[in-house]
């Protein structure tokens, strides 16, 4: 096991507690649907843990040049997909980080054996029904959340996609935390308490 202390918001705070990681423990992966908070949850994690954080969309877009929505608009989900293989290929190359992933994600077969596959990755599932994440990302602004999230945009195959993303998500996580009814906080706070239980395979 090694120690990690959690990093507190000002100076004038009594020392910070300390939590237990996983021994092999060398990145978090966040994943789930859309708004289940794997960009909020991850960085408000990262800063706990005193991590880097890295978000899989942003680094498309600093890749790129462009957003998201454009790559969809301009080149195809099937292109964006591609960058989006190769960026997760890269940046499950770092450590002490935690990684956002994008919903879909998973759908990959090749980035689901990356996942697998890439000793000291824990990735988490972070869960809740999908009329509860339809709505966060309706109330996320700013903007029109379908021009922020293409796949939003015919809800009713949004629904389907989260229906059939359900299993990989599972598959995927060593830990599953419904956030259903927590704010970002507590899901953070919650996440802290279960890595000290969370054991990994040295390979
Ligand atoms: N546990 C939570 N409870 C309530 N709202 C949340 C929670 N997690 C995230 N949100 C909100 O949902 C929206 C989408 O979160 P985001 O981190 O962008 O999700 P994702 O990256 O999974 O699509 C944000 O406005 C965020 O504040
Ligand atoms: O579910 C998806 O297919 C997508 C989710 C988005 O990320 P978030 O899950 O962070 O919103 C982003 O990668 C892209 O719009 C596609
Ligand atoms: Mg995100």
């Amino acid at each position: 096991m090694t120690s990690a202390q959690i990093s507190t918001q000002t100076s004038d705070q009594p020392e910070p507690p300390s939590i237990t990681l996983p021994v092999h423990l060398r990145r978090i992966v966040l994943t789930g649907f859309m708004g289940s908070g794997k960009s909020t949850i991850g960085r408000l994690l990262a800063q706990q843990l005193g991590w880097e954080f890295l978000d899989l969309d942003a680094h498309i877009e600093s890749r790129t040049g462009s957003t998201v929505p454009e790559l969809f608009a301009q080149h195809g989900e099937a292109h964006f997909r591609q960058l989006e293989s190769s960026a997760l290929a890269s940046a499950l190359g770092r450590s002490s980080t935690v990684l956002a992933l994008g919903g879909g994600t998973p759908e990959s077969l090749t980035n689901r054996l990356l996942l697998e596959q890439t000793p000291g990755t824990l990735t988490i599932f972070l869960d809740a029904t999908f009329e509860t994440l339809f709505d966060r990302c309706v109330l996320q602004g700013p903007g029109d959340p379908v021009i922020a999230r293409p796949v939003l945009a015919d809800p009713d195959q949004a629904r389907a996609r989260f229906i059939s993303r359900q299993p990989s998500y599972r598959r995927l996580a060593r830990l599953t935390l419904d956030t259903e009814t927590l704010s970002p906080d507590e899901t953070t706070a919650m996440l802290l308490l279960s890595l000290e239980k969370v054991t990994l395979p040295s390979r």
